[in-house]
Formats: C-alpha cells, structure tokens, sequence
C-alpha cells in the first residue's frame, strides 16, 4: 500500500509541475496507519451514518470496500454514490495534500451510509508524513500561484488538532490553520 501510495505521490508531482520524487522524502519514513471499518446494519438507515461527513485529514487514502456499498462522495453540489468495483481501489485527496499543493487540490468530502440488511466492511490506508516533518507547499508551485494558502506544519500539530480539539468535518483545514495561527501568536 505504501509503495502504491508513493507511487501516486510521484504522478501527482508531476502533474503539479514540480520534480517527481518532491513528496518522497516527506513520506518514506512516514507514519502511515490502515484502518478496519466495520458497520453494521441498521433499522433506520435513514437516521444514522456510518460515518459522517468528512475530508481525511492525512495526505492520500487508498480505500477498499466490499461488495455491499454505501460510500458516498459529495461532488457538483449533491451526495454521489461510489458503486464497489470488485480489484478496484478509491483514491482520496486528503487535507494534508491540500497543504502540500498550495490548494490545488482539493481533499474529497465523503461519507459511509448504513443499510437495513447487509453489515457492511472497508479497509482504508491513510498515507501520512513523518510526525515532525514540516508540511509546506514546494516554492515552485507558491511562486507561480502568487500566494501561499497555508502556513507551515507538522503532521503532529495537525493530529493533535484532529485528535484532542476537533473532529474532521469538510472544514478542518480551514479551523485547524485559524488554530495554529492563533496557539502560535499565543507563545510568543
Ligand atoms: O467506509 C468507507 O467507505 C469510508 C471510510 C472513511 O471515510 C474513513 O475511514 O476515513
Ligand atoms: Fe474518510
């Protein structure tokens, strides 16, 4: 999974016109995690989720799920379904890439729906930088854009964030750079 997701790392580089291997060494002795979700069915589907709204805060996800259905992505304004597809893999843009790439890419809201008949299990592998490693747009890519979108981080400061003050929604990037932000200005 990680040699996939470092591979995915190398395409997106390129296609941000930045060197090939720019995210390698962010990534290669990184703390990585796979996750086990497991929902079961449920009465009243349509009164509860799986899991709710969110962006996953790392960097990329590669997600299988089984052949039961029920992740749902939200694209042009509306709730879509992404149908199982047996040997295929779902590939997330998480908050940290968002970072990575001064907003250029988006991390992917989403969402698991319940159903009344079927339990139902995915199996997601979040690739994540080195805890300590500062997270920070190539200059490259600042300097084309004009701007930088987000201050530096480290992955820690993002967990700790995600784990102790808030729990991931669409809006976290956003809430976690106002957080940092202010706890820095706190300390000096
Ligand atoms: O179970 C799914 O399809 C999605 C799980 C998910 O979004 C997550 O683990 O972050
Ligand atoms: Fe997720």
């Amino acid at each position: 999974m990680k040699e996939l997701g470092m591979k995915l790392l190398e395409l997106l580089a390129l296609s941000l016109g930045v060197d090939r291997l720019h995210y390698k060494e962010l990534f290669e002795d990184g703390c990585s995690v796979m996750r086990c979700n497991f929902y079961p069915s449920c009465q009243e589907p349509s009164l509860a989720l799986g899991t709710g709204p969110h962006c996953d805060p790392t960097s990329l996800t590669i997600l299988h799920q089984d052949q039961v259905g029920g992740l749902d992505v939200f694209a042009d304004n509306t709730w879509q379904t992404v149908p199982p597809r047996a040997r295929a893999l779902v590939v997330n843009i998480g908050d940290t890439f968002t970072a990575l790439s001064n907003g250029r890419y988006k991390s992917c809201l989403h969402r698991a729906v319940v159903n009344k008949y079927k339990e139902r299990r995915s199996l997601a592998f979040f690739l994540c930088p080195k805890e300590d490693k500062v997270v920070r747009a190539p200059e490259d890519i600042v300097r084309r854009d004009g701007t930088k979108q987000y201050p530096d981080f480290t992955w820690s400061n993002l967990l700790e964030f995600t784990q102790n003050y808030y729990r991931a929604d669409e809006a976290t990037l956003h809430n976690f750079t106002k957080w940092l932000l202010s706890s820095k200005q706190q300390t000096l």
